[in-house]
């Protein structure tokens, strides 16, 4: 008999993890789904984004692990406010940034780079923004080009920051798109959202409270009256 079951994307098991002696996640144990879209929910402070940062290997787990599959180099792409807006580089260059993640830093471009950084420029619906510096763009067309720098890493692991938080509702419908494409293309997404619409429409969730798994599975199951009622509920007293 076979088995049709598609690897998993990335393993938690009993992941403790934080920053100095803050511990932020408790004994996360979570399969994030292969070539499919999760999405991470919770209040603010529950530990979206360190999860993510986890599974990027920015932020090393004190107790626990996380399993990725062979030769998995993750691409994460923060909220583009947390980058600073005045580095003087172009949209291009940025997203050529992306391609140093296979060619090596500094590394001289071949053909296919630059047509893979054509590709996400304009996947993303940016190249006539290709020549502006990133101190000129908005935040929504900010977040694209970071989007677009980790496409053209071309990962099997896309970790994405609230994606498209603050923005317009075009700038969300080309994001979501291009999130799409990816899936369409085997990519595994993870990616941290407070849009429980977005949520909806992903193929997991996992939803956090406190740093723990208060429930997983498909987003309809996970995010039901209850469960949402007590992620943002008031915080247990000891
Ligand atoms: N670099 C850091 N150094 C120290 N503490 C941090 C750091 N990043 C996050 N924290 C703390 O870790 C906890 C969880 O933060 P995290 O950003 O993972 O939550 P989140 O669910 O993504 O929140 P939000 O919805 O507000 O973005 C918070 O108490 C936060 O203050």
């Amino acid at each position: 008999m076979t088995h049709n079951t598609p690897e998993p994307g990335a393993i938690l098991r009993a992941v403790s993890a934080g920053y100095a002696r803050h511990t932020v996640l408790h004994e996360v144990t979570a399969e994030i789904p292969g070539g499919a879209v999760t999405a991470v929910v919770g209040a603010n402070g529950s530990g979206k984004s360190t999860v993510l940062g986890v599974l990027a290997g920015i932020v090393r787990p004190a107790e626990g692990a996380v399993r990725l599959p062979r030769d998995t180099r993750p691409a994460l792409v923060v909220q583009q406010n947390a980058v600073p807006a005045l580095l003087p580089i172009t949209v291009r260059e940025t997203v050529t940034m992306g391609r140093w993640a296979i060619r090596g830093p500094w590394r001289r471009l071949r053909g296919h780079d630059r047509q893979v950084i054509e590709s996400c420029l304009a996947r993303l619906g940016i190249s006539d923004l290709a020549d502006h510096r990133l101190s000129e763009l908005s935040g929504g067309q900010r977040q694209r080009a970071l989007l677009a720098q980790a496409l053209a890493q071309q990962t099997s692991l896309l970790l994405l920051d609230e994606p498209t938080a603050s923005l317009d509702a075009p700038t969300r419908e080309s994001i979501s798109r291009a999130i799409d494409h990816a899936r369409k293309a085997g990519t595994t997404v993870v990616h941290a959202t407070h849009d429980l619409d977005e949520a909806l429409s992903a193929d997991h969730c996992l939803l956090l409270r406190h740093g723990r798994i208060l429930s997983q599975g498909p987003p309809r199951n996970v995010l039901t009256a209850e469960t949402l009622r007590r992620a943002w509920g008031a915080p247990v007293l000891p």
